[in-house]
């Protein structure tokens, strides 16, 4: 095993270490087996991964000496929703699983949002590890503890806070990870650096090329940067009570496309990366940021080949969507504003006919 790389989301006594390297898949079986009474163990996952990584996976819990079960959930964000997790109980009730086991989310991130959830309210509460397998988990679902499935007019509408009690991040399995997978995850990297990483964007405008084409010294250090700033806004804010909706960074706008489209056409990371562009356009209209903050950010995202154009709907459907964003308060639509790189402000003042006008020129043009 190579060098790895550890940071610790710091919550009291439900701190957990998030550990990021290469072969770190190894290390799970006797993480485990150092749990009190030897739980049973369940590994959440899907078929493309566990057909590429699940072996690796069981072989080190049983080397651990501890029995394993592996249930494996449809693949795709059209799936994330009430049907798997009841799928999930059914499975967990016929197998006898117990509230002391410890639930795997081995896969990306809809493997973890549904393992997760399931994990918080099965029996009211089993062991839960994250064990990410895509970029856009390593570097963001796998941390922090929102678990959530979709309904079908909003994302993660059902769900809850659940911290896992560690994160195993094997930069190695990346390997077998497409490349529009890849992309997708860049684009919650991007928005890592927006908010809080000034240094990791002047990074990526440099070694872009090599993080997409996944040069393993550029991914650990993104990874673990990426890993460090959520872990530092969840730690100083749990529960989204306000600074944690930083992290939401292109996500209202995001979240009404994926919605409005199904959540078949875009990856989240794609969605997100139109969101990205959105919040610029938004805060050139009312921050006066700099349009060269927009074109830097278009550019680190259309070099990935990432969308940065709208679908096509009617504003009221965009209303109707960005009205049923979780960040919603008496009405009123939280956006978050990009002030320069690194550094970006929430604010309920803006009239939801602005982020319509911006969504309304960034809209694709028919051909
Ligand atoms: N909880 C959070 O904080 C949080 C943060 C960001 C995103 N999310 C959620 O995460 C989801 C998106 O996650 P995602 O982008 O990982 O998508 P995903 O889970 O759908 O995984 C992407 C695809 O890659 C495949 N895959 C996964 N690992 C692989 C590997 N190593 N090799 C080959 N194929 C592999 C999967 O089967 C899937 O087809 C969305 O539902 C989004 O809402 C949650
Ligand atoms: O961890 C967070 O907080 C985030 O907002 C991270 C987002 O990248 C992620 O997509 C999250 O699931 C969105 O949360 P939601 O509360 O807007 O559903
Ligand atoms: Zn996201």
């Amino acid at each position: 095993m190579g060098s790895v790389h550890e940071v610790i989301v710091d919550l009291g006594e439900r701190s957990y270490p998030i550990r990021i390297g290469s072969g770190v898949l190894a290390e799970v079986g006797t993480w485990l087996a150092r749990q009190p009474g030897a739980p049973q163990v369940l590994i959440v996952t899907n078929e493309a991964v566990n057909s590429r990584w699940g072996e690796a996976l069981r072989s080190s819990i049983k080397a651990a000496g501890l029995a394993v079960e592996t249930v494996a959930i449809a693949d795709g964000e059209e799936h994330k929703n009430l049907a798997t997790l009841s799928m999930l109980y059914d499975r967990a009730i016929a197998m006898r699983l117990e509230r002391s086991a410890t639930v795997l989310a081995l896969g990306g991130g809809i493997v973890g949002d549904v393992a997760g959830f399931f994990a918080a309210t099965y029996m009211r509460g089993t062991g839960f590890v994250q064990v990410p397998t895509t970029l856009l988990a390593q570097v963001d679902s796998s941390v922090g503890g929102k678990t959530a499935v979709n309904h079908q007019a909003g994302k993660n509408l059902i769900g809850a806070f659940y911290q896992p009690q560690a994160v195993f991040i094997d930069t190695d399995t990346l390997s077998t990870l497409p490349k529009r997978e890849v992309a997708a995850g860049y684009a919650e990297v991007v928005k890592t650096a927006m908010l809080g990483d000034a240094e990791l964007f002047q990074l990526l405008e440099r070694d872009q090329e090599k993080l997409l084409a996944l040069d393993p010294a550029v991914v650990a250090t993104v990874v673990a940067r990426c890993c460090a700033v959520k872990a530092r806004v969840v730690g100083a804010d749990e529960r989204e009570r306000g600074l944690r909706a930083l992290l939401n960074l292109g996500h209202t706008f995001g979240h009404a496309v994926e919605a409005l489209t199904e959540y078949r056409r875009y990856k989240h990371g794609e969605a997100v990366a139109i969101g990205l562009v959105a919040a610029c356009r938004l805060a050139e209209t009312v921050l006066g940021l700099n349009r060269a903050v927009t074109e830097r950010v278009t550019l680190l995202l259309t070099a990935a080949g990432l969308p940065v154009s709208f679908p096509c709907f009617a504003r009221s459907a965009w209303s109707g969507a960005l009205q049923l964003d979780k960040k919603v308060a008496h009405g009123n639509v939280l956006f978050v504003l990009v002030r320069a790189i690194g550094d970006c402000v929430l604010s309920r003042q803006i009239p939801l006919e602005n982020a319509i006008d911006v969504i309304m020129e960034l809209q694709e043009k028919s051909s």
